[in-house]
Protein backbone atom coordinates (compact mmCIF):
# COMPACT_ATOMS: atom_id res chain seq x y z
CA UNK A 1 0.00 0.00 0.00
CA UNK A 2 1.71 3.66 -0.82
CA UNK A 3 1.57 6.10 1.28
CA UNK A 4 -1.68 8.44 1.05
CA UNK A 5 -1.05 12.12 1.60
CA UNK A 6 -3.09 15.05 1.40
CA UNK A 7 -0.84 18.26 1.53
CA UNK A 8 -1.51 21.94 2.51
CA UNK A 9 0.32 24.76 0.06
CA UNK A 10 -0.19 27.44 1.99
CA UNK A 11 1.95 29.43 -0.66
CA UNK A 12 2.00 33.31 0.18
CA UNK A 13 -0.64 33.69 2.70
CA UNK A 14 -1.54 33.93 6.20
CA UNK A 15 0.60 35.83 8.78
CA UNK A 16 2.07 34.30 11.82
CA UNK A 17 -1.02 34.99 14.02
CA UNK A 18 -3.46 33.60 11.38
CA UNK A 19 -0.92 30.67 10.68
CA UNK A 20 -1.30 29.57 14.66
CA UNK A 21 -4.20 30.07 14.31
CA UNK A 22 -5.27 27.98 11.37
CA UNK A 23 -2.98 24.81 12.79
CA UNK A 24 -4.80 25.03 15.74
CA UNK A 25 -8.60 24.84 14.38
CA UNK A 26 -6.75 22.23 12.55
CA UNK A 27 -5.73 20.33 14.92
CA UNK A 28 -8.83 20.40 17.09
CA UNK A 29 -10.77 19.24 14.31
CA UNK A 30 -8.70 16.78 12.54
CA UNK A 31 -10.09 13.26 12.23
CA UNK A 32 -8.03 9.96 12.13
CA UNK A 33 -6.56 9.55 8.70
CA UNK A 34 -4.79 6.71 7.48
CA UNK A 35 -3.22 9.43 5.17
CA UNK A 36 -0.41 11.71 5.91
CA UNK A 37 -1.79 15.01 6.71
CA UNK A 38 1.29 17.91 6.08
CA UNK A 39 0.91 21.96 5.47
CA UNK A 40 3.18 24.54 3.94
CA UNK A 41 3.16 27.71 5.11
CA UNK A 42 5.75 30.71 4.27
CA UNK A 43 9.07 30.70 5.27
CA UNK A 44 9.13 32.89 7.92
CA UNK A 45 5.89 30.77 9.82
CA UNK A 46 7.89 27.74 9.81
CA UNK A 47 9.03 27.69 12.80
CA UNK A 48 6.30 28.55 14.69
CA UNK A 49 4.29 26.38 12.90
CA UNK A 50 6.79 23.66 13.72
CA UNK A 51 6.23 24.54 17.46
CA UNK A 52 2.49 24.66 17.14
CA UNK A 53 2.42 20.97 15.96
CA UNK A 54 4.59 19.52 18.17
CA UNK A 55 2.02 17.28 19.33
CA UNK A 56 0.45 16.11 16.73
CA UNK A 57 0.32 14.06 13.39
CA UNK A 58 0.40 17.05 10.93
CA UNK A 59 3.95 17.36 9.09
CA UNK A 60 4.99 20.42 8.30
CA UNK A 61 7.02 21.52 4.90
CA UNK A 62 8.80 24.42 2.99
CA UNK A 63 7.51 25.67 -0.24
CA UNK A 64 11.32 26.24 -1.80
CA UNK A 65 14.89 26.11 -1.11
CA UNK A 66 17.62 26.93 -2.47
CA UNK A 67 20.35 23.97 -4.10
CA UNK A 68 23.52 25.81 -2.36
CA UNK A 69 24.64 24.76 0.72
CA UNK A 70 25.23 27.98 1.98
CA UNK A 71 26.62 30.95 0.40
CA UNK A 72 26.13 34.91 -1.22
CA UNK A 73 22.39 33.74 -2.72
CA UNK A 74 20.15 36.88 -0.92
CA UNK A 75 16.85 35.94 0.46
CA UNK A 76 17.31 32.05 -0.76
CA UNK A 77 16.74 29.37 2.40
CA UNK A 78 18.97 26.63 2.38
CA UNK A 79 18.39 22.80 3.15
CA UNK A 80 20.12 22.88 6.51
CA UNK A 81 17.87 26.08 7.74
CA UNK A 82 15.03 23.85 6.96
CA UNK A 83 16.64 20.90 9.03
CA UNK A 84 17.49 22.55 11.45
CA UNK A 85 13.66 23.67 12.13
CA UNK A 86 12.57 20.42 12.22
CA UNK A 87 11.59 20.35 8.38
CA UNK A 88 12.60 18.01 6.09
CA UNK A 89 9.68 17.97 3.39
CA UNK A 90 10.22 20.10 0.71
CA UNK A 91 8.31 21.01 -2.51
CA UNK A 92 10.21 22.02 -5.66
CA UNK A 93 9.31 22.50 -8.74
CA UNK A 94 5.88 24.22 -8.17
CA UNK A 95 4.63 25.43 -11.65
CA UNK A 96 4.42 28.97 -10.00
CA UNK A 97 7.97 28.90 -9.40
CA UNK A 98 8.61 27.74 -12.69
CA UNK A 99 6.58 30.26 -14.68
CA UNK A 100 6.87 33.33 -12.12
CA UNK A 101 10.28 32.60 -10.98
CA UNK A 102 12.05 31.44 -13.69
CA UNK A 103 12.97 27.88 -12.37
CA UNK A 104 13.71 25.29 -14.96
CA UNK A 105 14.59 21.98 -15.12
CA UNK A 106 17.96 21.59 -14.37
CA UNK A 107 17.72 23.97 -11.37
CA UNK A 108 15.34 21.98 -10.05
CA UNK A 109 17.35 18.39 -11.03
CA UNK A 110 19.89 20.88 -8.87
CA UNK A 111 17.66 21.23 -5.53
CA UNK A 112 16.03 17.94 -5.70
CA UNK A 113 19.75 16.52 -5.50
CA UNK A 114 20.61 18.60 -2.57
CA UNK A 115 17.06 17.55 -0.90
CA UNK A 116 17.97 14.00 -1.48
CA UNK A 117 21.51 14.46 -0.49
CA UNK A 118 20.73 16.18 3.07
CA UNK A 119 17.79 13.10 3.59
CA UNK A 120 14.89 15.12 2.98
CA UNK A 121 11.38 14.14 1.20
CA UNK A 122 10.95 16.19 -1.92
CA UNK A 123 6.94 16.92 -2.92
CA UNK A 124 8.00 17.69 -6.89
CA UNK A 125 5.50 19.34 -9.13
CA UNK A 126 5.31 19.29 -12.35
CA UNK A 127 2.54 19.31 -15.11
CA UNK A 128 1.85 20.78 -18.38
CA UNK A 129 0.22 24.35 -19.68
CA UNK A 130 -3.29 23.96 -21.33
CA UNK A 131 -1.74 24.89 -24.67
CA UNK A 132 0.27 21.80 -24.16
CA UNK A 133 -2.64 19.52 -23.02
CA UNK A 134 -5.00 21.34 -26.14
CA UNK A 135 -2.06 20.54 -29.02
CA UNK A 136 -2.43 16.64 -27.12
CA UNK A 137 1.64 17.33 -26.12
CA UNK A 138 0.75 16.62 -22.24
CA UNK A 139 2.13 13.01 -22.15
CA UNK A 140 5.65 14.20 -23.51
CA UNK A 141 5.44 17.41 -21.68
CA UNK A 142 5.04 15.74 -18.60
CA UNK A 143 7.76 12.74 -19.84
CA UNK A 144 10.28 15.35 -19.95
CA UNK A 145 9.85 17.31 -17.05
CA UNK A 146 10.48 13.80 -14.78
CA UNK A 147 13.52 13.03 -17.14
CA UNK A 148 15.07 16.05 -16.95
CA UNK A 149 14.76 16.59 -12.82
CA UNK A 150 14.59 13.04 -11.95
CA UNK A 151 16.07 10.62 -13.78
CA UNK A 152 19.48 11.05 -12.88
CA UNK A 153 18.80 10.00 -9.19
CA UNK A 154 20.14 6.62 -7.83
CA UNK A 155 17.06 3.73 -7.17
CA UNK A 156 17.46 4.25 -3.53
CA UNK A 157 16.41 8.05 -3.82
CA UNK A 158 13.09 7.29 -4.76
CA UNK A 159 11.76 6.26 -1.11
CA UNK A 160 12.28 10.45 -0.58
CA UNK A 161 9.85 11.48 -3.78
CA UNK A 162 6.72 12.02 -3.62
CA UNK A 163 5.15 13.34 -7.19
CA UNK A 164 2.62 16.09 -7.41
CA UNK A 165 0.95 16.28 -10.63
CA UNK A 166 -0.53 19.53 -11.16
CA UNK A 167 -2.35 20.50 -14.54
CA UNK A 168 -1.18 24.51 -14.51
CA UNK A 169 -4.79 24.76 -16.39
CA UNK A 170 -6.47 23.85 -13.20
CA UNK A 171 -4.44 25.33 -10.40
CA UNK A 172 -6.37 27.82 -8.74
CA UNK A 173 -8.47 28.22 -11.79
CA UNK A 174 -11.84 26.30 -10.46
CA UNK A 175 -11.24 23.75 -13.05
CA UNK A 176 -10.20 20.73 -11.83
CA UNK A 177 -8.70 17.27 -14.58
CA UNK A 178 -11.65 14.93 -14.49
CA UNK A 179 -11.10 12.06 -12.19
CA UNK A 180 -10.59 9.92 -15.24
CA UNK A 181 -7.68 12.86 -16.68
CA UNK A 182 -6.01 12.70 -13.44
CA UNK A 183 -5.59 8.94 -13.69
CA UNK A 184 -5.02 8.91 -17.01
CA UNK A 185 -1.44 11.32 -16.55
CA UNK A 186 -0.85 8.99 -13.12
CA UNK A 187 -1.08 5.52 -15.18
CA UNK A 188 1.27 7.40 -17.36
CA UNK A 189 3.61 8.79 -14.79
CA UNK A 190 3.79 5.27 -12.98
CA UNK A 191 4.19 3.74 -16.81
CA UNK A 192 6.90 6.23 -17.46
CA UNK A 193 8.99 5.59 -14.06
CA UNK A 194 8.59 1.95 -14.79
CA UNK A 195 9.84 1.92 -18.07
CA UNK A 196 13.20 4.23 -16.51
CA UNK A 197 13.64 2.16 -13.33
CA UNK A 198 11.53 -0.65 -12.67
CA UNK A 199 8.25 -1.59 -11.58
CA UNK A 200 8.65 -1.98 -8.42
CA UNK A 201 9.79 2.06 -7.66
CA UNK A 202 7.02 2.80 -10.18
CA UNK A 203 4.42 1.17 -7.42
CA UNK A 204 5.92 2.29 -4.66
CA UNK A 205 6.15 6.44 -5.61
CA UNK A 206 3.19 8.09 -4.38
CA UNK A 207 1.68 10.47 -6.82
CA UNK A 208 -0.80 13.45 -6.07
CA UNK A 209 -2.88 15.05 -7.76
CA UNK A 210 -3.06 19.18 -7.63
CA UNK A 211 -5.43 21.29 -8.81
CA UNK A 212 -8.66 23.01 -7.64
CA UNK A 213 -9.25 20.07 -5.05
CA UNK A 214 -12.27 20.83 -3.07
CA UNK A 215 -14.43 19.13 -0.70
CA UNK A 216 -16.58 18.51 -3.09
CA UNK A 217 -14.01 17.00 -6.25
CA UNK A 218 -12.13 15.00 -3.63
CA UNK A 219 -13.37 11.87 -2.98
CA UNK A 220 -14.07 10.96 -6.74
CA UNK A 221 -10.01 12.17 -7.30
CA UNK A 222 -8.93 10.05 -4.64
CA UNK A 223 -11.11 7.24 -5.52
CA UNK A 224 -9.14 6.51 -8.86
CA UNK A 225 -6.33 3.46 -8.38
CA UNK A 226 -3.16 5.99 -9.50
CA UNK A 227 -3.91 8.86 -7.05
CA UNK A 228 -2.51 8.49 -4.17
CA UNK A 229 -3.55 12.00 -2.59
CA UNK A 230 -3.70 15.70 -3.22
CA UNK A 231 -1.80 18.80 -3.00
CA UNK A 232 -4.32 21.38 -1.88
CA UNK A 233 -3.57 24.95 -2.71
CA UNK A 234 -6.97 27.91 -1.77
CA UNK A 235 -8.96 25.05 -0.27
CA UNK A 236 -5.95 24.33 2.58
CA UNK A 237 -6.76 27.62 3.70
CA UNK A 238 -9.58 26.95 5.41
CA UNK A 239 -9.83 24.15 8.21
CA UNK A 240 -13.67 23.11 7.54
CA UNK A 241 -12.22 22.67 3.87
CA UNK A 242 -8.77 20.70 4.46
CA UNK A 243 -10.66 18.74 6.95
CA UNK A 244 -13.41 17.49 4.88
CA UNK A 245 -10.71 17.08 1.58
CA UNK A 246 -8.57 14.64 4.47
CA UNK A 247 -11.68 12.48 5.09
CA UNK A 248 -12.33 12.34 1.84
CA UNK A 249 -9.20 10.10 1.36
O1 LIG B 1 0.04 23.61 -4.70
C1 LIG B 1 -1.15 23.56 -4.92
C2 LIG B 1 -1.67 23.75 -6.25
O2 LIG B 1 -1.07 24.82 -6.88
C3 LIG B 1 -3.16 23.74 -6.36
O3 LIG B 1 -3.71 24.97 -6.00
P1 LIG B 1 -5.32 25.12 -5.98
O4 LIG B 1 -5.83 23.99 -5.14
O5 LIG B 1 -5.57 26.46 -5.37
O6 LIG B 1 -5.78 25.01 -7.41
Amino acid sequence: MRTQIVAGNWKMNKTQDETEDLLSELSAKLPDSHADVIVAPTFVNLGSAKNALQSSTIKVAAQNMHFAENGAYTGEISADMLLNLGIDIVILGHSERRSLFGEDDSLLAKKVNTAIEKGMTTIFCFGEELDERKSGNHFSVVESQLKNALFDLDEKAWNQIVLAYEPVWAIGTGETASPEQAQEMHAFIRKTIAEAYNTSIANGVSILYGGSVKPGNAAEIFSKPDVDGGLIGGASLKADDFVAIIKAI
